[in-house]
């Protein structure tokens, strides 16, 4: 039992330096600024493990958001300032019911807990925004949606999006409605006025990240993929 121990712990030390060392190695840089998610392959991981969807989605969600060395903990440890995360699409709502209502619970229960007693928001003092068509969602998503938001809204610097019931077109289609609206002319569309009018708005990203090995783009962050520098960046507090 005590060599079992001794060989257990022995290795656990092992994985905890080659952690710090790989840490260490990717903070030598360069680091992207602006890295998005696009969080895929859930359903997928409960078949393989024959487990209920609710528990991949949960599994998913605790990868990203817990503190110790999960995603969103490692990106801010390494310098990534802006993480955007593509929680659930419009085209998601097609989806069953069942699983929608899993998806809005889960979000409410995740970002409901967001706040003074959340180690990872203590630890890096983020704030987190949550971009989209937010009209569409129920009532539990809205509940944990406005927690976190409201709960870190003093928050400077680090910035975690949340996209939900969003897709890239619709967000450029709303910025067209929202800039013709402001201006009452079609000729004021610009590149600039359209990203002023963005859900998400600037800067632009650096990496698009799909988790599930499946190469698809699923209409996330169309107008932010594209590096420009002739735009002004909206928002100085994201850079
Ligand atoms: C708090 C927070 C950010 C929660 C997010 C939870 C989460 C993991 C959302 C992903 C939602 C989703 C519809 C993924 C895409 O396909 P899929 O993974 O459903 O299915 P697939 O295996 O069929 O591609």
């Amino acid at each position: 039992m005590h060599l079992f121990y001794n060989i257990y712990k022995a290795l656990e030390n092992a994985f905890i330096y080659v952690n710090k060392l790989a840490l260490e190695t990717l903070a030598r840089g360069p680091i992207p600024r602006h890295v998005a998610f696009i969080m895929d392959g859930n359903r997928r991981y409960t078949k393989d493990d024959s487990i209920s969807i609710a528990a991949g989605y949960l599994a998913g969600s605790n990868t990203l958001m817990k503190p110790r060395k999960k995603i969103v903990d490692l990106c801010f440890e390494c310098g990534i300032n802006v993480i955007y995360l593509y929680a659930f699409s419009l085209e998601n709502f097609h989806r069953p019911k069942e699983q929608i209502d899993i998806l809005m619970k889960l979000l409410d229960g995740t970002l409901g807990e967001v706040g003074e007693n959340d180690p990872l928001e203590k630890k890096h003092g983020f704030r987190i925004r949550v971009s989209g068509r937010l009209e569409l969602l129920d009532d539990n998503a809205l509940r944990g949606i406005a927690n976190a938001m409201n709960a870190t809204k003093n928050n400077q610097g680090k910035v975690l999006n949340i996209c939900v019931a969003y897709t890239g077109r619709d967000e450029i289609a709303s910025a067209i409605r929202e800039t013709v609206a402001d201006s009452g002319f079609p000729g004021k569309i610009t590149a600039k006025s359209l990203t002023e009018n963005m859900f998400i708005g600037f800067p632009p990203l650096d990496i698009l990240i799909r988790t599930s090995g499946v190469y698809r783009w699923s209409d996330f962050m169309l107008w932010q993929c594209h590096q420009d520098t002739d735009i002004e960046v909206v928002g100085d507090e994201l850079v």
